[in-house]
């Protein structure tokens, strides 16, 4: 088995490296035409490389952001994305040792928490992350679905141009604001690869936006496939919502109401939505609009533990002493007390012990204590403060992310 190093890129190693990258996704190496639009989507900052004999066999990727935690401050984050081992490298230990330098960079950077999607769940716990933010697929059936009266969905809704989309909808992003823990923010170098390629002049997405009595407040990135066929002439198309943010429940029900309006369209899809979204009560029959997946969406890692701890609230119960193990990260392995007042290391016998991948379960609410524990990722040491831990930790709206990266 050859050896291999783990280094930060080179501006020279961009191209290859996304590559690498895409290649391990099973997605053909970019044109020139493609690579020269999205470049600056893949700067050479906050990646780690593994190198044989100067290839690139392995990256690893990251961006600096922000995220929203319970209590509604908004934190430094770190994104992953752009994970990926040559085919014939894998099982070397390449992401490992990728993960260690990424993590370690994060932690001298002084960054309280890192997130992520997970291509497959099993990967990321062993790095400390946890799955914390669920998102569910919803089908709606159309013509049939009708949102009931009582719902409030007032104001105009407008299909943009994709020059228009391009320029506008960061904007609005920005402007919604984030509003749910785990939402977070998507800058400059997000907009190239994850918007502009599907809502942009090429892309083929139609973009609607919301208008309210405050000036545009909603928008929804959407593609619709026609599934007409010999067989089937009629078949009314799929219609794909790729991304829907709305800063209130009128502009979001707006919006939706606008979907369901499409004419020729039999059925609307979205995947990742939150799972509190009350799509099925805002219907005159919940029955046309069903659940068909809830699935890990967001997955989160506490970097700095008593930062991250510290950076959110609490509800109203008594504090609880949590102990956390951290392997990568072991200045992290401690005790910490967690209440009203707000988070803080102690030297107080703990309460519960978990290690750090089940902390980031619990941190945005996604999971209760009482949860974690019977699902034996909580060791309890006093019973007592299983309950209050679930006041504590437990949010009224469920996290939500919203973004792919
Ligand atoms: C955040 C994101 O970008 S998600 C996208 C992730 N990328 C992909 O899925 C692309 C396709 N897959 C790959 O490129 C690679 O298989 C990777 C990146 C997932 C793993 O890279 P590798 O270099 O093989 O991982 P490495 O050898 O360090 O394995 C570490 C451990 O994780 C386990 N592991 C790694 N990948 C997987 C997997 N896909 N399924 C199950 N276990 C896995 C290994 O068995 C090993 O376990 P051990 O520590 O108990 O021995």
């Amino acid at each position: 088995m050859t050896a291999f190093d783990v280094r930060p890129i080179t501006e020279e190693e961009r191209r290859s490296t996304f590559d690498l990258l895409r290649r391990a996704l099973h997605v053909r190496p970019v044109t020139d035409d493609v690579w020269a639009r999205i470049r600056e989507s893949w700067p050479a900052a906050h990646k780690f490389g593994a190198f044989e004999g100067g290839s690139p066999i392995g990256i690893v990727s990251s961006y600096d952001t922000e995220i929203a935690v319970p209590g509604g401050r908004i934190l430094p984050v770190a994104a992953v994305e752009g994970v990926g081992v040559r085919a014939d490298r894998t099982r070397r230990g390449a992401l490992s040792a990728m993960m260690a330098a990424q993590l370690a960079d994060f932690a001298a950077r002084g960054l309280p928490l890192a997130v992520l999607h997970a291509s497959e769940p099993t990967i990321y716990g062993r790095f400390g992350y946890g799955s914390a933010a669920l998102g569910k697929t919803v089908r709606v059936e159309r013509p049939a679905a009708r949102l009931h009266e009582r719902v409030a969905a007032g104001g105009d809704v407008r299909l943009l141009t994709p020059e228009e989309a391009v320029k506008e909808i960061p904007g609005l992003y920005r402007r919604i604001g984030l509003h749910r823990p785990g939402m977070i923010g998507r800058p400059a170098q997000w907009w190239p690869i994850s918007h502009d390629q599907q809502a942009g002049p090429d892309g083929g997405h139609l973009v609607a936006v919301h208008s309210g009595p405050d000036g545009d407040d909603g928008f929804v990135v959407y593609a619709t496939i026609s599934r007409r066929s010999f067989e089937a002439p009629d078949r009314g198309a799929a219609l794909d919502v790729h991304d829907l943010h709305a800063a209130g429940p009128e502009a979001r029900a707006a919006l939706w109401r606008y979907l369901l309006s499409v004419d020729l369209v039999s059925e609307v899809r979205a995947r990742h939505r939150p799972v509190d979204e009350p799509l099925a009560l805002m219907l005159t029959d919940h029955r046309h609009a069903a659940t068909v997946a809830v699935e890990d969406d967001l997955w989160l890692r506490p970097v700095d533990v008593e930062a991250a701890l510290a950076g959110r609230t609490y509800g109203t119960a008594g504090p609880v002493v949590l102990a956390v193990t951290d392997r990568q990260l072991p200045a992290n392995t401690g005790h910490y007390e967690a209440g009203p007042d707000g988070a803080r290391r102690t030297g107080a016998a703990a309460d519960l012990a978990l290690d750090v991948d089940t902390l980031g379960m619990l941190y945005l609410g996604q999971w209760s204590a009482t949860t974690l524990a019977e699902a034996g990722r909580v060791e309890v040491r006093d019973e007592a403060a299983l309950a209050r831990a679930d006041e504590l930790f437990t949010t009224t709206a469920a996290p939500w992310c919203g973004t792919h990266f």
